[in-house]
């Protein structure tokens, strides 16, 4: 048996997988075998969410009984709300998610069957839902009364609607639901495979997203787009960045929104959404942090260089489509349920319990003393 040790599993192939294709020596993402950036170009994030869990884009009826299907399950029980609603104001909303999807799972007499029709209408119902429990929540936390999902609005506009009481001009939206396509799914990446390992024990589904959640909290991975825009307000002055950036560097800082486990020359979607970035910022005024953005780049590339990942402009992104800091690791679970249901489904078709070795360095094999001389005073 070896006894090589592969910390963070780095470089090891755990399984298959049809879903996605992250290849690093290109640069490239596809999903289902589409290059994202072309998804992202022409597809609304139904579309995508469909290709992710069927495997090809729907065609004119297929897209219109999916939307009908999702947009019709977009209420969450007064259960779930109550639930919600009792926790303190100061908890994080990636807490709130979590214990919601729980909630989800809790009142789902279905929960157990883990068939693939079975998972897939739970995958449908989450992704239906999930922007109505954020939106709840965003209101919820400043006094507001809750606004209703509108069936007839897409899935970002709706977002957008139940959290500002509007839906903002068609070019936000678009930068919205760019973001939603390139957030959807990326291979093995920890939350997913958090996510199957929970599936890989035939837990739950619920139980799989709920775990996914919590590991995409963290800011190694989705928290990341929460600590981008703090370091950014910190920062302030686009004049200053490079400054603070050298700074960080030699104090030795990891330095939030740079460098990936697999690409190392740099992240097939960040492209995409730095325009979808600057766009923003040119609707709002806020050229300022695109000039932020590419001093950091810069001096990152030319100090270590260490290139940005998605979550460096997604985060001034969001910032400046209004949404709070806070929401912007739920924004992305609301993207990442497709790829983690279809992660789960895919693992429940070829199942093996993941169980990996570990090499034992602590004490070696002793007695346990007798109680009268272990309690000995
Ligand atoms: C959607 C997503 O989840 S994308 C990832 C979002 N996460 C972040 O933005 C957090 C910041 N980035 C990081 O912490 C890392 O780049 C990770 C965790 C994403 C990937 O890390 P790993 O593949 O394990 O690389 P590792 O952390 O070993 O870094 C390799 C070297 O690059 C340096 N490095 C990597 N990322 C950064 C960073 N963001 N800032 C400063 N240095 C960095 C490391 O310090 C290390 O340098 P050393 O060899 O001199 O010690
Ligand atoms: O692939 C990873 O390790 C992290 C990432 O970019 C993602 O999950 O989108």
């Amino acid at each position: 048996m070896s006894t090589d040790i592969h910390k963070g599993l780095a470089g090891v192939v755990v399984d298959n997988t049809t879903i996605s294709n992250v290849v690093a020596e290109t640069n490239s993402l596809t999903y289902r075998g589409y290059p994202v950036q072309e998804l992202a170009a022409s597809c609304t994030f139904e579309e995508v969410a469909y290709l992710i869990w069927f495997g090809e884009l729907p065609d004119a009826a297929q897209l219109r009984s999916f939307n009908e299907r999702t947009r019709s399950q977009r209420e969450v029980s007064r259960s779930t709300i109550s639930i919600i609603d009792r926790l303190p104001d100061n908890c994080h909303p990636m807490d709130m998610l979590r214990t919601a999807v729980s909630c989800l799972g809790a009142e789902d007499p279905a929960e157990d069957d883990n068939s693939p029709q079975a998972n897939q209408a739970k995958a449908e119902a989450m992704f239906a839902k999930l922007p109505t429990i954020v939106a709840h929540d965003y209101r919820r936390r400043q006094g507001l009364d809750r606004i209703a999902p509108d069936t007839s609005l897409g899935f970002s506009e709706n977002f957008f609607h139940m959290c500002f009481g509007e839906v903002p001009p068609k070019e936000v939206v678009r930068c919205f639901e760019i973001s939603m396509i390139l957030y959807a799914e990326h291979s093995f990446n920890a939350s997913t495979f958090t996510a199957r390992v929970v599936t890989s024990t035939l837990s739950d589904i619920y139980s799989s997203v709920t775990a996914a959640i919590g590991a995409l909290k963290g800011p190694l991975h989705g928290g990341a787009n929460e600590a981008v825009m703090h370091m950014m307000l910190e920062i302030d002055d686009p004049a200053k960045a490079a400054q603070w950036l050298r700074d960080q560097v030699a104090a030795k800082n990891k330095v939030m929104g740079f460098g990936h486990r697999v690409y190392k020359d740099a992240d097939s979607r960040v492209p995409t959404m730095k325009d979808a970035f600057t766009t923003m910022a040119e609707l709002t005024g806020g050229e300022k942090w695109v000039a932020m953005y590419e001093e950091l780049e810069a001096e990152m590339l030319s100090l270590k260089g260490i290139h940005p990942n998605l979550d460096f402009p997604a985060g001034p992104a969001y910032y400046l489509m209004g949404f709070s800091i806070p929401m912007f690791t739920p924004i992305f679970v609301m993207s990442r349920i497709t790829g983690w249901s279809a992660h789960v489904i895919e693992q429940l078709a070829a199942n093996a319990l993941i169980r990996p070795l570990s090499a034992y360095t602590g004490e070696s094999q002793r007695e346990v003393p007798a109680a009268t001389a272990r309690l000995a005073s």
